[in-house]
């Protein structure tokens, strides 16, 4: 059965920057174009050239990509023509491929928002619509608040998509801009307007202000639309856009779609998905959503028992799709929700084999819910848990004791006209093959000073353990008050790129951090097979 052409449109960079707490620069605009492009989308929205010095300077050399890239704005404003306003120029002369233009569908939008007459309205999309394609470029015209208008004032939204239609828009976009419609609502009413306008020139662009953009995307595929906008990772304005992250693997991945329709995102670069939703969280600096299906850390981590047993037998029982095929990975966490399999899953992971019935796996069991009891948490510890391992398992080597460590920590305030100072000092004394080593460090905080005087001397293993760095720090602090249990959780990376983590629990945060960077240390130089 041949399928059906699907296009995919995305507004990362358009829709996108307006998302809270979102600031492009023009070099993240131009990676993640790139990102877009081996992805594999139909079209890349870049901004709005003439609204802001970064979206013109982006537009004026434009990224060289497959995808069709397009320019966004609004129609001709009212009180003049389309060849007479400055921002329909700057879209107009933008370095692109197409235009998209932003246009008001509810006939109440036009009398609040633009103080203007539904006449007008339809004038300067008609007039806008003709100048980009009179210029030799593809428009599309966004139909904003097109289902609430719709739901309000059937005729009017309706009108205005055909006026678009009319001028020669390629794609009308049907928009639910306060994102508040219902999926079955959103299918009727694009099955409804499909009678008029044919369902390959319609598109859908939804927002997440219910939780369901995503489903109101495939609702309006049902109906009879051809094109899907969103951006990746669901950003956008007040919620986010409808996440094409999550739209692309369902496309992909679930049969109702897959038989049907064929996208420009291949099976193949679909397992690069999760890398580029992880790419993108890096250059804006976020952690990435750990529940984010598809892509998630937690979207194939098993931390039950009873799942994880059935899951080791076979992943399907607890998996929709296997995690290869968005380029994420299975993990069997270690907690107190586990049980012997999660515990096995996991050693087998970090290299370790260990069969079910051997009584040490009780052991280990047992001591990490006792552990976990405390406070500690190894579900985001592997580095600890591996240690803990070894040493149920009595295959942890010994490599030094720690004496006593201790920090100061020294604020100094400036006088008038002069900056303040703070600043710590720290001391670690060890016991390494019978020989004690001291070392003093300052940092810019306690635990930059103990870590930096703990892997001052660390004698005959200083060598594996000179490219260590610590790249993440972590504070939790649980059971309320001054006499709370603080758990710190350590990342540390090495040279090689090797990732790991510790976790330490005291109620005085240094102590836990101090176990923790202890951890750390132990873990890298076990791994480095130091003796
Ligand atoms: C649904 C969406 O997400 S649309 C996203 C739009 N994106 C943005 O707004 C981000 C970039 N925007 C900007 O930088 C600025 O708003 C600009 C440069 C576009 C315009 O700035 P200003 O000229 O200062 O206008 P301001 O933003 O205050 O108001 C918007 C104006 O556009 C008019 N307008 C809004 N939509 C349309 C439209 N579709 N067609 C014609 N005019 C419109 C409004 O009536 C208002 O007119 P007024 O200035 O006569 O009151
Ligand atoms: C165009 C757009 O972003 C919207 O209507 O939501």
């Amino acid at each position: 059965m041949t399928r059906e052409r699907l296009t995919i449109f995305d507004t990362t960079l358009r829709d996108g920057a307006q998302t809270t707490g979102v600031d492009f620069s023009l070099a993240d605009k131009r990676q993640i174009a790139a990102l877009l492009d081996d992805l594999g989308v139909d079209y890349i929205e870049g901004g709005y050239p003439g609204a802001n010095p970064l979206d013109t300077e982006f537009f004026a050399k434009r990224p060289q990509t497959k995808a069709r890239f397009a320019a966004f704005g609004m129609t001709r404003r009212q009180g003049r023509s389309a060849a007479n306003d400055p921002g329909v120029a700057a879209l107009l002369d933008a370095d692109c491929d197409c235009v998209t233009f932003v246009a008001k569908a509810w006939d109440y939008q036009v009398r609040v928002a633009l103080r203007s007459t539904l006449e007008d309205n339809l004038d300067g999309i008609r007039q806008s619509v003709a100048a980009a394609v009179a210029r030799g470029k593809e428009a599309l015209v966004d139909c904003e608040h097109f289902f609430d208008g719709y739901k309000d004032n059937r005729d009017y939204a309706l009108c205005c998509a055909i006026a678009a239609h009319e001028a020669g828009a390629r794609w009308i976009v049907l928009c639910d801009t306060n994102g508040g419609s219902q999926p079955h609502e959103v299918e009727r009413i694009v099955a409804e307007v499909a009678r008029v306008i044919p369902g390959e020139r319609l598109g859908i662009h939804a927002h997440d202000d219910t939780g369901q953009a995503v489903a109101v995307s495939l609702a309006a595929l049902r109906g009879g639309v051809r094109q899907i906008q969103g951006a990746l990772n669901g950003l956008g304005e007040r919620c986010g856009n409808a996440n094409l992250t999550t739209i692309i693997a369902n496309l992909l991945l679930k049969s109702d779609y897959a038989d049907r329709f064929e996208i420009g995102v291949t099976r193949e670069s679909l397992t690069g998905l999760t890398r580029a939703s992880h790419a993108l969280d890096e250059l804006l600096n976020r952690a990435p959503n750990r529940h984010a299906p598809y892509v998630g850390a937690g979207a194939f981590a098993t931390k039950a028992g009873i799942h994880a047993s059935a899951v080791l037998a076979d992943p399907r029982t607890y998996e929709h799709v296997p995690p290869e095929s968005v380029g994420n990975q299975r993990r069997v966490l270690v907690s107190d929700q586990a049980g012997k399999s999660n515990i096995v899953a996991e050693l087998e992971r970090l290299g370790l084999t260990l069969r079910k019935d051997d009584p040490r796996l009780t052991r280990l069991l047992e001591e990490v819910k006792e552990k976990e009891a405390q406070g500690y948490a190894f579900e985001g510890a592997d580095a600890s848990f591996f240690l803990l391992a070894k040493r149920v398992l009595g295959e942890l080597p010994h490599y030094f004791d720690i004496e006593r460590y201790s920090v100061a920590v020294d604020r100094r305030f400036g006088a008038i006209g002069a900056s303040d100072d703070a600043g710590a000092e720290a001391i670690v004394k060890l016991r390494i093959d019978g020989r004690s080593t001291i070392s003093a460090a300052e940092g810019n905080g306690p635990i930059n000073a103990l870590d930096v005087a703990l892997r001052k001397d660390l004698g005959k293993y200083q060598s594996f353990i000179e490219d260590v760095k610590l790249v993440d720090y972590r504070v939790r602090v649980f059971q309320g008050g001054t006499d709370a249990v603080t758990r710190v959780l350590v990342e540390c990376a090495d040279a090689k790129g090797e990732i790991w983590s510790t976790v330490g629990v005291s109620p005085n945060v240094v102590d836990a951090s101090f176990e923790a960077l202890v951890d750390a240390i132990i873990y890298k130089l076990v791994k480095s097979g130091a003796t």
